[in-house]
């Protein structure tokens, strides 16, 4: 796996790139499989990390996985899922926060479950006490080792529960849906979160014989059923892949036609491109993101919770903002700990300063504990070529961005942390345009 870059700057980056399923879909997706009575088959799979390594982790839960790497299509049997030992599990967790996620679904099946210790992006806190509170109102018992977490079913299997999440957070909601449908009677669920790719996971469990509705203001309610059985189901395109190749063609001054970019999933995203002054044309096969040339126009951006403005796109962006004229303002609502990237763009020549205030309208459960949570970028900034280690998935992202728009060289290592939700990168750079160099 590619390790480091040595990248030169200054090529505007320009072509077609391809985006198949979501990273924040696919995962999810793939441990709704362990509930059905018969298998399931996945489709737009791409060959990222995460889809390895949960990909092992249900392997070693007695599921048989096959996946045809050039269709995307991801065939799994849960005919013969079994108990797995705590140190295989947690051998096998890698970066990735998804092992969280087959609580429920474990809990049906074999009446136990294991969390280790979790991966993910380091951008905050990221506790998981709204995951835990669920799973006991559903009755599950839950020990803290010092391992990791250790969880039984309670006698005659999980029960509805009615649930008010303190914050609309994706995984909770995932936990939520992922242990209701199988339980035993009617959950209700306050305050959920509405992203795509959980209306995505919803269409899944309805297609394998769930019984959920999507009421107004953030409530789901489910009728668990005894039985469901495997899906089809075609995985809805990456919208934070497709916005960083967006903000790449922007900051780079560039071209890049995003196949399978989804106007639907991302129209607070267009919106904010647009009025930063980037060129879209919104096809029915994808969206091309362009530079139309002069000045790009400083923005205020918040981050929120759908459908607001996604936090995953805030990184890759922020590059763009440093070559917008003028004073941009960017206020993080959703993590507290997600600038820390831009400590490499000031290094490169940019202006970010960061700020422990919330820099915006919308209450934030952040103002007052002292996290650098919002930023003032000033433009335009001329970048220069730099060391990097990247941080993170999107943080990385962003690096490389700002290195492809730097003038000099730049020694970029770490990157493999990109491939944990961007497919192909490298390839995809090299496709566009991009001068760099697979240091060895
Ligand atoms: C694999 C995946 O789908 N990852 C996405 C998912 O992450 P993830 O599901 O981990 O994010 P959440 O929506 O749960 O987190 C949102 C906020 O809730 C807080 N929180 C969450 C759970 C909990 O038990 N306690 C708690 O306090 C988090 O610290 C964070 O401040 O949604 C995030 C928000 O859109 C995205 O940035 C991630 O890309
Ligand atoms: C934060 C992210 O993912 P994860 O939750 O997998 O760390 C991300 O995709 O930007």
């Amino acid at each position: 796996m590619t390790s480091a870059l040595r990248i030169e700057g200054g090529t505007p980056l320009t072509g077609e790139v391809n985006v198949r399923g979501a990273k924040n879909l696919v995962p999810k997706a793939m441990v709704a499989a362990l509930l059905g009575s018969t298998p399931s088959v996945l489709r737009n799979v791409p060959e990222i990390k995460d889809v390895q390594v949960v990909t092992s982790l249900v392997e070693l839960h007695g599921v048989a996985v096959d996946l045809d790497k050039e269709t995307g299509d991801l065939r799994m049997d849960p005919s013969n899922v079994s108990v797995a030992q705590h140190a295989d599990i947690d051998a096998h967790a890698g970066d990735s926060r998804i092992p969280i996620l087959l609580c429920g679904p474990l809990l049906h099946t074999i009446g136990e479950a294991f969390i280790p210790d979790l991966g993910g992006c380091r951008i905050g806190d990221r506790p998981i006490n709204y995951h835990l509170r669920v799973l006991e109102e559903f009755g599950a018992q839950v020990e803290k080792l010092p391992t990791g977490i250790s969880m039984k079913a309670p006698a005659g299997g999980l029960k509805g529960a009615s649930i008010t999440l303190p914050y609309p957070s994706v995984g909770a909601t995932e936990q939520v849906l992922l242990a209701a449908t199988m339980a035993d009677g009617k959950t209700e669920l306050k305050n959920a979160a509405i992203e795509p790719e959980i209306m995505d996971l919803i269409a899944i469990l309805q297609k394998m014989g769930a019984i959920i509705t999507v009421e107004t203001d953030r409530q789901i309610i489910i009728e668990g059923v005894s039985e469901l059985k495997g899906y089809q189901h075609v995985a809805l395109p990456d919208r934070n892949e497709s916005a960083s190749w967006a903000s790449a063609a922007l900051a780079t001054g560039g071209d890049i036609f995003v196949r399978n970019a989804s106007q639907k999933d991302m129209s607070t995203f267009i919106n904010v491109y647009r009025k930063l002054g980037g060129g879209l044309d919104i096809r029915e096969d994808g969206i091309r993101f362009y530079h139309p040339g002069g000045d790009l126009n400083p923005l205020f951006v918040e981050t929120n919770v759908h459908p607001g403005f996604m936090t995953d796109w805030q990184q890759p962006l922020v590059v763009a903002m440093t070559q917008a004229q003028g004073v941009s303002v960017v206020h993080e609502t959703v993590y507290e700990n997600r600038f820390g990237f831009t400590d490499a763009l000031v290094r490169m020549g940019a202006t970010v300063q960061l700020h422990r205030d919330c820099l915006g309208p919308t209450p934030c459960r952040f103002g007052h504990k002292n996290f650098k949570h919002s930023a003032i970028i000033t433009g335009k900034s001329q970048l220069h070529g730099t060391d990097i280690h990247v941080p993170d998935l999107r943080g990385g992202f962003s690096h490389i961005i700002a290195a492809l728009t730097a003038e000099g060289t730049s020694n970029v290592t770490g990157v493999q942390v990109i491939s944990r939700g961007y497919e192909h990168f490298v390839e995809k750079l090299e496709s566009l345009g991009a001068n760099f160099e697979v240091v060895k």
